[in-house]
């Protein structure tokens, strides 16, 4: 079996030629998002896509080049196409992504209180409990160090597909997912100036070949093209690409 990946965005947060680092993950029929920031709803209209491809949206942590696309998500997907998608959301994030970056532009003037799982079926996710999205399509998230105390999340799909979301270079982190044999490591890059809340290049090339030799780039600067050639084995995520990634078929969940 195969997850396709195609990359709405490989850009930093503050990149101006890449819309923000969000993917379209394609496994056994379901549609998974995984981030929704401020460019992905003009991401996926450059590419025709409709917002109601999405079955479902995975929130790695609360920065707006994640999320800040929401808005336009939940407003278009409940009162343009009546469709629910899922929300796969570890439980620590549910109050603040309500409270504090929805809750003002969804409720103010409605009549009824409105709530979350008005625009979502809510699926809280914790730590070390894989969740099955639907048969043969497996998800596990593990936290990341990103920013200060801010709850990140990194998430492995099928047992063999990581993608880091926003973490600071962790070499624990990614010697734990190749050493549980994960075939492929998609990893946020920050490819100059010091790593306060992303991993380097630098660092990244500090890892064993054997690693370095499964990690595709994403999350990177504006100034990618004068990097091609100058990351090892490390390849670079394109942005507005599919790439179908061979997998196993995940052992029985739970
Ligand atoms: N101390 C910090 C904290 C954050 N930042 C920038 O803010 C961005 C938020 O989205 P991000 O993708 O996590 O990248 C962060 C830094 O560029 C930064 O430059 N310095
Ligand atoms: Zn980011
Ligand atoms: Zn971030």
């Amino acid at each position: 079996m195969r997850i396709d990946i195609q990359m709405i965005g490989t850009g930093s947060a503050f990149a101006k030629n890449y819309y923000n680092n969000n993917a379209l993950v394609a496994c056994n029929g379901y549609k998974l998002m995984i981030d929704f920031g401020i460019t992905a709803p003009l991401a996926m209209h450059r590419l025709g896509l409709p917002l109601d491809v999405i079955d479902g949206v995975f929130i790695t942590h609360l920065h707006a080049d994640h999320i800040g696309g929401f808005e336009e998500l939940m407003l278009r997907l409940r009162f343009h196409y009546g469709k629910k998608p899922q929300l796969f959301i570890e439980g620590r994030l549910i109050e603040p992504f309500w409270e504090y970056s929805l809750r003002g532009g969804l409720e103010f003037g409605a009549e009824e209180r409105q709530t979350l799982d008005q625009f979502f079926d809510v699926v809280p996710l914790s730590v070390g409990k894989p969740h099955e999205i639907v048969p043969g399509f497996r998800m596990e998230i593990l936290p990341t160090k990103h920013f200060r105390d801010m709850p990140s999340y990194c998430v492995i799909l099928n047992d063999e597909l990581f993608y880091s979301g926003d973490t600071v270079f962790d070499p624990e982190l990614i010697r734990s997912v190749h050493e549980r044999n994960c075939t492929y490591l998609l990893h946020d890059c920050q490819l100059d100036g010091h790593g306060l809340v992303h991993a380097t290049l630098q660092e990244l090339l500090t890892l064993p070949e054997s690693i370095q030799q499964k990690i595709w780039l994403m999350h990177y600067g504006d100034n990618m093209e004068s990097y091609i050639g100058k990351t090892g084995p490390m390849k670079f995520l394109l942005q507005h690409e599919t790439y179908s990634f061979p997998v196993s078929a995940p052992a029985t969940a739970d």
